[in-house]
């Protein structure tokens, strides 16, 4: 479903900025697979995601999605594929336009149609039985600015709008970690409930070890570019943050360095 080959990344290479950011990634997301990603600060997290939605191509290396070879493919041609949601709510909607309108452009875009605002009943139906399943009474207010709503609501309405056309892979990048404690906890819960009902291949960066722990069905962590720990379906039911804090330091022969990931 989603593979990634052999991918390096080196930013300025060459020069006195030069950053290694990934190096020599491989990852292999079978249909159905939600593997959670945690990674101290630069550990080439985004970079990895950024690479998957061809925001970024990799130096080598290649990327497979549905099997197809798409490392080469532009982002816009890519998001047929792939649904997104990012750490800002600001980031995934049009403030200045409707529900009804941000739902109709992510439908559109998603189903590979050209990109029409008019709404007939059948999709405005489809967007309301949609909108139901966030238990926010949104489906009661098609006709409002979506820059009205708070935080929470537009992180769920993105949420939404990258899951309801089922694309072949969902991104989450620290989705959670700009909402208060009671909205993150809605939106973890509606991701979870999301995923599961639309079986996406989902992959989903957080710093915040419980919650990469309580979803998914796999886990791997990051570190200076690399992907230095992986637990699979069979070990992660079991799994705790001070095992998770015992494997660092085992591979890396140091403490892990994460207040953020400890706190979260
Ligand atoms: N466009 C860029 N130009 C130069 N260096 C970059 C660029 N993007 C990322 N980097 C560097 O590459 C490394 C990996 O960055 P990345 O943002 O992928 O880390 P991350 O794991 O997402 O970190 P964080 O948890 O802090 O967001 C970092 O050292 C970062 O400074």
């Amino acid at each position: 479903m989603l593979k990634l080959e052999g991918i390096n990344k080196i930013f300025n290479e060459g020069t006195p900025d030069e950053k290694v950011a990934l190096n020599n990634i491989n990852l292999h997301l079978k249909p159905g697979d939600f593997v959670t990603v945690i990674g101290s600060n630069g550990a080439g997290k985004s970079t990895m995601m950024n690479m998957i939605s061809g925001v970024l191509k990799p130096d080598v290396g290649k990327v497979w999605i549905d099997g197809k070879d798409v490392t080469h493919l532009p982002e816009y041609k890519r998001s047929h594929y792939i649904g997104r949601v990012f750490q800002d709510p600001m980031a995934g909607t049009a403030p200045s336009m409707t529900i009804e309108e941000n739902l109709a452009i992510a439908y559109a875009r998603n189903a590979n149609r050209s990109l029409r605002l008019g709404v007939n009943r059948q999709r405005r139906d489809f967007f309301r039985t949609s909108l139901e399943k966030l238990h926010l009474n949104l489906e009661n207010r098609l006709n409002a600015k979506v820059g009205l709503l708070s935080g929470g609501e537009r992180q769920a309405l993105s949420l939404l709008m990258a899951t309801f056309t089922q694309p072949a892979i969902l991104l989450l990048d620290e989705h959670t970690a700009a909402l208060d404690p009671s909205r993150a906890e809605l939106i973890t819960n509606l991701t979870k409930q999301l995923v599961e009902e639309n079986h996406l291949t989902t992959l989903m960066v957080t710093h915040n070890m419980q919650q990469a722990i309580d979803l998914g069905n796999r886990l791997i962590m990051m570190d200076k570019g690399q992907i230095i720990l992986e637990v699979d379906e069979v070990q992660k039911p079991n799994l705790t943050i001070p095992d998770l804090m015992a494997e660092f330091e085992r591979i890396r022969g140091e403490k892990m360095n994460s207040d953020r990931a400890l706190l979260g």
